[in-house]
């Protein structure tokens, strides 16, 4: 049975976070303080969802991706995937769970090698999660028309592509292993504008075609409301609201989430997102955050975290 067949008859979410926390230590010479970069996450995503994690830089996006691919071991707290809990997955097991799990990342040429074609690339994907197939030529083009590419590419080098076409690349390879889970890293963020909607509408294609849950990173808002069902609002590596997502980002509740919807120009809005508004949010999310115990003061302009406090950035 595939992955995504195991996917489909398996029962219960495909992803069950509890209390989930990872830090990591300073490497300051004369400072070695702990860094908590997740704090007690709880996150489900059923099978077949577009679930998106939306944030500022730092906020712990990428260390939650990274901790459900097994590249982070978090401190505590446990994850179920497709109702295994992935601690103390050792040797065949990893393997096998690798497979089921895969990552799409932001540099889709960072992420190829550049010194083989596409066939070389796509072959090893092949043989290593799929040594069984005989053909792997017939194989790799339905792999390269899945994401939309013509068979030509197949004798390409990745730097003869576009960054749209490399990162289809990256996704046919990724789908090379039958994956049920796919961990989206910012895969749009590096690409051209003109190409992102593509390959957000390849994401898409793939859960409905594929029934492949998703778990796309982004920091910005558009394309997580374009792309997901449901999105998860990170703030200092906690999770402070999520929902579905068009009502969570019509109608935010946290104040926190209330300042990233209000830092996305819209022409539309009326201009009662004034600063009056804003100095309002930021004294809500003061409370919140010192009731919250937090150790960073999220209001500290100089924050290299806190990418509202350039008023520019708002107006
Ligand atoms: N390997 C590491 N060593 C030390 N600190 C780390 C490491 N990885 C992440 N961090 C810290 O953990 C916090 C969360 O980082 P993370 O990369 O998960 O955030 P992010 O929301 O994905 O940010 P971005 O959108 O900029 O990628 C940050 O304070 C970051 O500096």
């Amino acid at each position: 049975m595939t992955s995504t067949a195991t996917q489909r008859t398996a029962v219960g979410p495909a992803v069950r976070i509890r209390s989930l926390s990872k830090s990591f230590t300073s490497s300051a010479l004369f400072s070695r303080k702990k860094i908590p970069a997740l704090r007690d996450i709880d996150l489900e995503m059923q099978r077949g969802e577009i679930v998106a994690l939306v944030g500022e830089s730092g906020s712990g996006k990428s260390t939650l991706a990274r901790c459900l691919a097994l590249l982070e071991t978090p401190d505590s707290g446990e994850v179920l995937v497709n109702g295994k809990d992935i601690a103390g997955l050792k040797g065949a097991a990893v393997r096998k769970y690798r497979s089921e799990v895969q990552m799409v990342f932001q540099d889709p040429f960072g992420s190829l090698n550049p010194t083989f074609r596409v066939e070389h690339i796509l072959e090893r994907a092949l043989a290593l999660h799929q040594p069984e197939i005989k053909s792997k030529r017939s194989e790799m083009a339905k792999l390269v028309s899945t994401v939309g590419l013509s068979p030509d590419v197949l004798s390409s080098f990745p730097h003869e592509l576009s960054g749209g076409q490399r990162q289809r690349i990256a996704i046919a390879r990724v789908l090379a292993a039958k994956p049920s889970i796919i961990l989206a890293d910012e895969p749009t963020s590096m690409l051209d504008v003109s190409v992102r909607i593509g390959v957000l509408n390849l994401l898409h294609k793939l859960r409905d075609e594929h029934g492949i849950t998703i778990l796309y990173v982004t920091h910005d808002l558009a394309s997580a409301r374009y792309l997901s069902d449901r999105i998860a609002v990170l703030n200092e590596g906690r999770i402070v609201e999520s929902g579905e997502s068009v009502q969570l980002l019509d109608h935010p509740s946290h104040p926190y989430t209330q300042l990233l919807v209000g830092a996305v120009p819209d022409p539309d809005r009326d201009s009662s997102f004034d600063a009056t508004k804003r100095a309002a949010l930021r004294e809500q999310i003061q409370r919140w955050s010192t009731s919250a115990n937090l150790q960073k003061h999220i209001i500290d302009e100089s924050s290299q975290h806190w990418v509202l406090a350039d008023e520019s950035e708002m107006t």
